[in-house]
């Protein structure tokens, strides 16, 4: 891009359409599914709904085992009792108030009160008295089994999501480098996290409340069919048209989610922008803060205008076409009112009638919202299934070859070509060139020459797409990528800044031995660290960062000499730094290549560096120029060929040179 397009006045406005920072705002809708309408494909796509429902109920099941046997067990035994206890209240309540009446019957007559209950002789108010009894048994073991049903539902959801989110977590630390560097599958993830934990739960609220209203519907529609088919018919089919309408939107808004996801990324980046203090200090600089809630006011509004359309038109619709069930409901009252007037009934049957029949209603309404909930839900939970079936294409061979024993750090590089997943250009282009043992090489050349991808692929984040790695003789391919990365000491350019203590940061780079602090300490005199922790308030027991308790703020070479020492932890037989000085003083820079010599003694060094002056004290020089190799020798051959190396050191050495003739 050329600034301003050179004319004053006429700059030339440069946006980008899915840019978080200048891109429009106004999100158009979804594109709509361009799915036939007919009956055919609509019942075909029921069946397909419905057949990957069951398909993922059992693993919601099986999630719920695992995380649980015993709350598993409780809440299925609870949610049967549930089920029942309408039909046996709405019984029981007939019963008594037909003993009532019975009851108002013989003693406005003066008949004889008994009444034979079985072997039992009992009076009217005993039978009463009987009947009440049973209903409190009743409405105790409902109470008592709500409790235990909320108890053991709440036990459940925490350790469903408490196991989903640590599956999320373990898999997602075994994904390839690739998935994370890729936004398609980095929303995959971000789907995961934020749907994952809440949605199995609410998959089994709605199975469980399946299974309860399943009950309840069983055994009242036998009680409804018994006095009248009709309204038992009526019954099932009047929640219909609510339950179509909900389907329907059940499923627009997962379209929605998912369609959504990048924009929630957007507006989450936006909204880090201001929180994170590593961006801090530049936000307030360019003034960007005012700008930034701008935009994410006016993203957010046109994220929850949306979302608020989806949630009224739904809500509505739902109750618009819940009208035709109330409706019905009244209807099939009065019939049956009509029909106790006409004395067809007793007053214990009507009421019984009328409970059963809005308890069928209320709870064909539950099926069908319960089956959309799931769908919906569902459709969630295939996201999280999908990113655990992804499997990293960096894996190692069935039958891995050891390494050898020691490695001796011969490192060759044959005709390698890389390109990275989803891009067409061409990173690294028939690399070829060998390091012998011990040798310390610099790995010079221009931005974007691919420096970094040749250290990506040396530690098999990648894998070439044609060409091989060899190290001491073997396709690094043919070796446990685990295995391969233990004898490699690392540090890449965007080092990682761990909130932990000093300690634990040089640590972690070697797991194994993190509390082990004779080795840290060593360590950090290899990285240079040491007389900056000795420096500190707690020694190499300072937090560093500051996010969860008060921490040493570190400055930008302070950290680096804190990840250089975390790569020393190991003592691997190949060593790769991806400019290890950028940050650093000039004293520290040269202190560390003077280390350098006796820490690389024995290993394969191969480092990154723009500084010509730390470049040439490397046995070899390799020069990468556009993803090929450009040149690659010593020093003193590479000066004497005088092309594109010696172009480059003598440019940086005299600006070195002509600095104090201009100041003379
Ligand atoms: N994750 C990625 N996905 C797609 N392309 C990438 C990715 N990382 C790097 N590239 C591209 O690959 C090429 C080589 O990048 P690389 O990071 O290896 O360059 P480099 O030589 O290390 O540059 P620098 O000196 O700036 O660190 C560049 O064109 C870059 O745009």
């Amino acid at each position: 891009m050329t600034r301003g397009g050179g004319r004053p006045g006429h700059r030339r406005a440069v946006t980008v359409p899915d840019s978080g920072l200048t891109g429009s705002v106004d999100i158009p809708d979804p594109a709509p599914s361009d799915e036939p309408k007919d009956l055919r494909s609509r019942l075909q796509r029921l069946r397909r709904s419905v057949g990957g429902l069951l398909k993922g109920l059992p693993r919601v099941v099986k999630l719920a085992w695992d995380a649980g046997r015993w709350p598993t067990l409780w809440l299925v035994f609870a949610t049967v009792v549930a089920g029942l206890t309408p039909t046996a209240t709405a019984y029981i309540s007939k019963l008594l108030i037909d003993s009532v009446t019975h009851a108002i019957a013989v003693h406005s007559a003066h008949q004889p009160d008994v009444v034979q209950v079985g072997p039992l002789a009992l009076s009217t108010v005993g039978v009463i008295i009987a009947v009440a009894g049973l209903q409190l048994v009743v409405y105790a073991v409902n109470s008592v089994m709500s409790a235990v049903s909320t108890m053991n539902q709440q036990l459940l959801n925490d350790r469903v999501s408490q196991t989903i989110r640590l599956r999320v977590m373990a898999h997602a630390s075994r994904l390839d480098l690739a998935f994370f560097e890729g936004s398609s599958s980095y929303d995959l993830i971000r789907q995961a996290q934020d749907e994952a934990p809440s949605r199995p739960v609410a998959m089994l609220t709605s199975v469980f409340g399946l299974i309860r209203t399943g009950i309840t519907f069983t055994s009242m529609i036998a009680l409804l069919l018994s006095i009248n088919p009709w309204l038992a018919l009526v019954a099932v089919l009047s929640p219909i048209p609510a339950f179509i309408a909900d389907s329907r939107y059940g499923a627009r808004s997962y379209v929605y989610a998912v369609w959504s996801s990048p924009i929630r990324r957007r507006m989450d980046y936006l909204s880090s922008l201001v929180t994170t203090d590593t961006y801090a200090k530049e936000i307030k600089l360019f003034g960007l803060g005012d700008y930034l809630v701008d935009r994410f006011r006016r993203i957010s509004a046109v994220y929850f205008g949306r979302q608020r359309k989806l949630i009224t038109e739904r809500n509505l619709r739902g109750t618009g076409w819940g009208l035709i069930t109330t409706i019905t409901a009244s209807l099939t009252y009065l019939y049956i009112a009509l029909e106790a007037v006409n004395g067809r009934l007793t007053v214990g049957d009507l009421l019984l009638f009328t409970q059963a029949s809005t308890a069928v209603q209320q709870s064909v309404s539950s099926l069908f919202t319960g089956f959309t909930g799931m769908y919906e839900n569902n459709l969630y939970l295939d996201n999280l299934y999908k990113l655990l079936a992804t499997e990293p294409a960096v894996v190692a061979p069935s039958r891995p070859r050891p390494l050898p024993e020691p490695v001796r750090g011969h490192v060759v590089f044959e005709d390698v070509t890389f390109s990275y997943p989803g891009t067409d250009a061409v990173a690294l282009n028939g690399v070829s060139f060998e390091i012998q043992p011990g040798q310390t090489t610099a790995v010079v050349g221009r931005n974007g020459a691919g420096k970094s991808t040749l250290f990506k692929l040396l530690c098999r984040l990648y894998d070439p797409n044609s060409g091989r790695i060899l190290l001491d003789g073997t396709d690094i391919r043919e070796f446990d990528p685990d295995v391969l990365r233990r004898h490699i000491s690392a540090m890449f350019q965007d080092y990682v800044t761990y909130q932990a203590s000093a300690s634990e940061n040089i640590g972690v780079g070697d797991i194994e031995h993190v509390t082990d602090q004779e080795l840290i300490d060593r360590s950090a005199v290899a990285g240079g660290a040491d007389e900056l922790i000795a420096g500190m308030p707690m020694g190499m027991g300072t937090p560093l960062g500051r996010w969860f308790n008060e921490g040493a703020n570190l400055s930008g070479g302070e950290w680096q000499k804190i990840a250089l020492s975390r790569a020393f932890m190991r003592d691997a037989p190949l060593l790769i730094l991806d400019e290890p000085t950028s940050a650093l003083d000039a004293q520290a820079e040269h202190d560390l290549f003077a280390r350098l010599r006796n820490l690389a003694h024995g290993r394969t060094t191969l480092y990154i560096s723009h500084r010509f002056s730390t470049v040439r004290q490397a046995d070899r020089i390799l020069l990468l120029d556009n993803g090929k190799v450009a040149e690659y020798g010593t020093h003193e051959e590479l000066m004497a060929a005088d092309e594109g190396y010696a172009n480059l050191f003598t440019l940086q050495a005299s600006a070195y040179l002509d600095a104090p003739q201009r100041s003379a």
